[in-house]
């Protein structure tokens, strides 16, 4: 199966192609050429299979033959082994119709190692195969560092270099990123958001000479691979919950719409998904594009919910491509005006067509913190700052729609977030045992400016994978 970009100008790839490139040459971001359906009976008979075997099959349709089924179920096995929970994505009841759906039982307490585990076998194997190296370059506004860190740690093949914003991650999820000793990991603290870490991260790739001689590959959800393995928890969610024979709707937290797009692939993949909510935090940039069609950046505005403060969305480029019938000039046009002007507004059938799958809320911090003492008065159920944000969307969701039941997705263990639950319940959580020691063991970490050239000469004299430089 080839994969084509959103843009339109760059050279079809196939997956393992689309896995080492993240980024199309053109600027856009990869997407199958056509999506794979799965029947009814085929979804039917995922009822109380292992995570696992749902995740062979989804996959198996979304990655097609070039990876043989031995070994793409051999490393699919290998990440999900790495959970702490059997179910590996449990879901728990916390009200009528209200789910929630834990994906933080992986190595570093978030739902970015469900990709992740299988990012880190999926480019080994693909690399080995090759004889090739690479060089992974990533921002971060926390988690997705993490889970990168912990899935390429001691890699000979790879060299890691994370952009995170400095002073606006958790200490937890910094020191996850800046505590491992392994020399192929480099943390980078920058001076600015998010959104800046995320677009060195792209005039990175579109730099040509440095992308082709670093080998530079990425894991970001722009790469189709994380969004493609992120695909397979709703279908283990909406199973559970009576689907094909029932639709089920999802509430997301969401920042750089990663996670949620996943929840559309399903639905294209033929599950019955009913609505998905994108769930933000103040940082509304996606609340206001579906309520008034207008995608326009403001300034990014600190929140208990970090991993969330994000306007520049990158996969909501993926879903503008969708809703523009596939028409890579429509979005070559509106990601032009996005550069220009910092803004762009999507035309009246395009957002009929987002409208008609998505809806959004925003919930303000009064709200996020009221969100976790209610839940935990309520149900004794603990939520992180970001998971309180779907579950207050999913509540004003079912006020209006209560007959279909919903499943808010938990993205984060409540210790990463320790102050903000501690101050809404009065209970701090504790971190689960392998990393009990983490505030304890020494940090590694470079402090760089907000500048491409800068952060390119510092990964061109620090990486050893494709220079062949001894550790
Ligand atoms: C804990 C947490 N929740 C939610 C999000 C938002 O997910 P997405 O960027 O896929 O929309 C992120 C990061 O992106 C996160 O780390
Ligand atoms: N919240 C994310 C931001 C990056 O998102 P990604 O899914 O595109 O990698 C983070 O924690 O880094």
């Amino acid at each position: 199966m080839l994969h084509i970009s959103t843009r339109g100008e760059a050279q079809p790839l196939t997956f393992t192609d689309a896995l080492l490139a993240g980024l199309a040459r053109d600027g856009g971001l990869y997407v199958p050429e056509a999506w794979p359906s799965l029947a009814p009976d085929r979804i039917a008979d995922f009822a109380g299979r292992p995570y696992a075997e749902v995740a062979k099959a989804v996959l198996g349709a979304l990655v097609g033959d070039e990876i043989p089924a031995v070994e793409l179920g051999r490393m699919v096995d290998e990440a999900y082994s790495t959970f702490r929970h059997p179910a590996v994505c449990p879901l728990v009841q916390i009200g009528d119709n209200l789910f929630v759906q834990e994906l933080f039982h992986g190595p570093t307490l978030a739902f970015k190692d469900v990709a992740m585990q299988l990012l880190g076998r999926l480019m080994d194997h693909v690399l080995a195969v090759r004889g090739q190296r690479a060089t992974i370059v990533g921002a971060t506004s926390g988690d997705t560092g993490s889970a990168a860190v912990a899935a390429f740690a001691g890699s000979p093949r790879v060299d890691v270099f994370i952009l995170y914003p400095h002073g606006r991650v958790s200490e937890v999820q910094r020191r996850q990123m800046t505590s491992v000793p392994d020399a192929n990991v480099h943390a980078i603290a920058i001076d600015g958001t998010f959104d800046d870490a995320q677009a060195l991260v792209k005039a990175m790739f579109s730099n040509a000479r440095f992308r082709d001689e670093m080998r530079l590959s990425g894991i970001n959800s722009i790469n189709w691979a994380r969004v493609a393995a992120q695909a397979v928890y709703y279908f283990t969610a909406a199973v559970a919950l009576g689907a094909p024979h029932r639709q089920v709707s999802f509430s997301v937290p969401t920042g750089n719409f990663g996670n949620v797009l996943a929840g559309h692939v399903a639905k294209r993949m033929g599950l019955p998904v009913e609505r998905l909510v994108v769930a933000t935090n103040a940082n509304d940039i996606l609340a206001r594009t579906i309520a008034t069609g207008t995608y326009e950046v403001r300034g990014v505005i600190p929140t208990t919910s970090p991993s969330m403060d994000i306007q520049v969305s990158s996969n909501f480029e993926r879903l503008l491509f969708e809703a523009y019938g596939r028409d890579a000039a429509s979005v070559r046009g509106l990601m032009a005006s996005l550069a220009q002007s910092r803004s762009f507004t999507v035309a009246p059938e395009p957002l009929a067509a987002i409208r008609r799958d998505f809806e959004a809320a925003a919930v303000p911090e009064n709200e996020v913190a009221d969100e976790i003492g209610r839940t935990w008065r309520e149900a004794g159920y603990l939520l992180d700052p970001h998971t309180a944000i779907g579950v207050r969307a999913a509540r004003r969701h079912l006020a209006r729609a209560p007959a279909v039941p919903v499943v808010a997705l938990s993205t984060a263990h409540p210790a990463k977030f320790p102050d903000a639950v501690e101050r809404a319940t009065g209970i701090r959580p504790a971190l689960p045992p392998h990393l009990a020691d983490l505030l304890e063991r020494p940090e590694r970490v470079t402090r760089l400016p907000n500048d491409a050239a800068a952060i390119e000469r510092f990964i061109r004299a620090e990486a050893r994978a494709v220079t062949g430089r001894a550790a």
